[in-house]
């Protein structure tokens, strides 16, 4: 969530831009897919196999404390011995007795044990599968369960330790009370407890971010009918959490994971970390920047709508394979909302936000709620540049644009389609493109009142994938 560089990283960074690349691009298929790092595809003879690369075994270094006892009777193991493979950086224990870097995090080595006392149930770590605001998260093995899990260790400070436990709650509340049958595409919590003064969160094992998934695509666009996919199951998790009155607030393809498990395309929604309830809205720096709603962004009351906000944006980016609204700075993803949506939050909003005089001037009587409307004429206008540092004393950051186009009709209508796709198969995508762009305009609705709900968003024809014949009034 951090102000200074963009939430998708140094690679997004690096990326060229839209162009003859983009042009020649093959559209992502899900049998293409490896997701698996240490599998590749051999098709010598002709067939696809996936070939699942294990470790080495060799008879001399499986048998290789046997062997040195044979060589010398004296010889003793001892697995204190062992070289120490850290998995945590930095890896000098300066905080809680040794234990925690100067980050807080627990310092962990391959096969680090961590035990919850009450059960006396082991987790063994074998590797470290990402990092977070939050803390770490490792890949497990539990003997007892003879099953891997995920375990976010969060940092030893008050802080985290107590946001923590919101994510606790809120995931253990969805699992028992709203989806006990593990039917809503909501990340699983199997157990939790404290180790080293570390919350320590077990969570069920998943794959691939969808944000990797489009970096293993070169940042370009997925299959209509994966969105397609994708979409309905966010929208089950989403459905879920407005019936449950909780709000995501973090939501973006990072925290959407593809599952291991044996349903093709299967994905879960993680990372609770920031949600709160509906009825408790403390919080006002709340969603990465690039999936961060007009109402946050402006400091305006905030519902479970933000998270449908966040919704279109991922939609739109798993359609073009990069971000919709890259704003560099907050001024500068205002300026492209109004500027890809043709439109700007409703006077109503700009009225009572915190924030509205960071990026708008007055340039009219303030209209009762509607009026503006009615008129076609809003009371607020957004700051150009030059207003904007004037008023700021500093220059507003503004990102690189990465699309042809200025509106998001053309944006979608004029990417560009998969080589040599025969001519029925343009006209098909070129409907269910049309579909797309109606359901986020549904989405990307800059009035908090009027974006769909996900319950509407969908039995729209995009998800529903009944024919598409004309805009839909919901
Ligand atoms: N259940 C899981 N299975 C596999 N990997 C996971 C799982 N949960 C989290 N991860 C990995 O760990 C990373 C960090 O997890 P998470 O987003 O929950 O932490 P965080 O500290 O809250 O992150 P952020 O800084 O984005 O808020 C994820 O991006 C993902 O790569």
């Amino acid at each position: 969530m951090d102000e200074v560089g963009p939430s998708n990283q140094e690679e997004f960074k690096g990326y060229s831009g839209l162009g003859t690349e983009q042009e020649s691009a093959l559209r992502w298929r899900p049998r293409q897919l490896v997701f698996r790092p240490y599998s590749s595809i051999n098709g010598a003879d002709g067939k696809l196999r996936v070939v699942v690369r294990k470790p080495l075994v060799a008879r001399l270094t499986k048998d290789i404390i046997e062997t040195y006892q044979i060589c010398n009777p004296k010889f003793e193991y001892s697995e204190e011995l062992n070289p120490k493979w850290f998995l945590t950086s930095p890896s000098v224990g300066v905080l809680n007795n040794g234990h925690d870097n100067v980050n807080s995090d627990l310092i962990l080595t391959v096969n680090f044990v961590l035990i919850n006392l009450e059960t006396r149930r082991r987790y063994i770590v074998k590797n470290v599968l990402g990092h977070g605001t939050f803390g770490q998260v490792a890949k497990c093995w539990v003997p007892e369960t003879s099953s891997f899990v995920a375990l976010k260790i969060i940092k030893n400070q008050p802080a985290y330790y107590q946001q923590a436990l919101v994510e606790v709650s809120v995931l253990t509340t969805l699992k028992k009370k709203y989806d006990p049958e593990d039917e809503h595409h909501i990340v699983r919590i199997y157990d939790y407890f404290v180790y080293q003064h570390h919350l320590c969160i077990c969570f069920e094992l998943l794959d691939t971010n969808l944000y990797e998934l489009i970096k293993i695509n070169h940042f370009r666009g997925l299959s209509l009918s994966i969105i397609q996919l994708f979409s309905k199951q966010i929208l089950r998790g989403l459905t879920l959490l407005k019936d449950a009155g909780i709000i995501h607030c973090d939501l973006k393809p990072e925290n959407i994971l593809l599952c291991t498990s044996v349903k093709p395309a299967e994905i879960k929604i993680i990372d609770f970390g920031s949600a709160c309830m509906e009825d408790w809205t403390v919080y006002s720096y709340i969603q990465s920047r690039y999936y961060r709603s007009p109402e946050v962004l402006l400091g305006y009351q905030y519902t479970t709508a933000i998270d449908m906000w966040s919704f279109g944006c991922i939609v739109a980016e798993l359609f073009l394979g990069l971000p919709l609204f890259p704003g560099a700075s907050e001024f500068d993803l205002l300026r492209r909302m109004v500027e890809i949506l043709g439109g700007q939050p409703p006077d109503y909003v700009l009225k009572e936000a915190k924030n509205t005089s960071k990026f708008f001037k007055c340039v009219g009587r303030i209209h009762n709620i509607g009026n503006s409307e009615v008129c076609g004429r809003s009371a607020y206008q957004v700051l150009t540049e030059e207003e904007y540092e004037a008023r700021e004393l500093k220059k507003p950051l503004i990102g690189k644009e990465y699309f042809n186009h200025k509106n998001l009709e053309a944006i979608v209508t004029c990417y560009p389609y998969q080589k040599n796709l025969p001519k029925e198969d343009i006209i098909k995508e070129s409907q269910i493109r049309l579909a797309l762009i109606d359901f986020l305009r549904g989405l990307v609705e800059l009035d908090p009142a009027k974006r769909w709900s996900p319950f509407q968003a969908s039995k729209h024809p995009f998800v529903t994938g009944e024919p598409f014949t004309c805009h839909m009034p919901i």
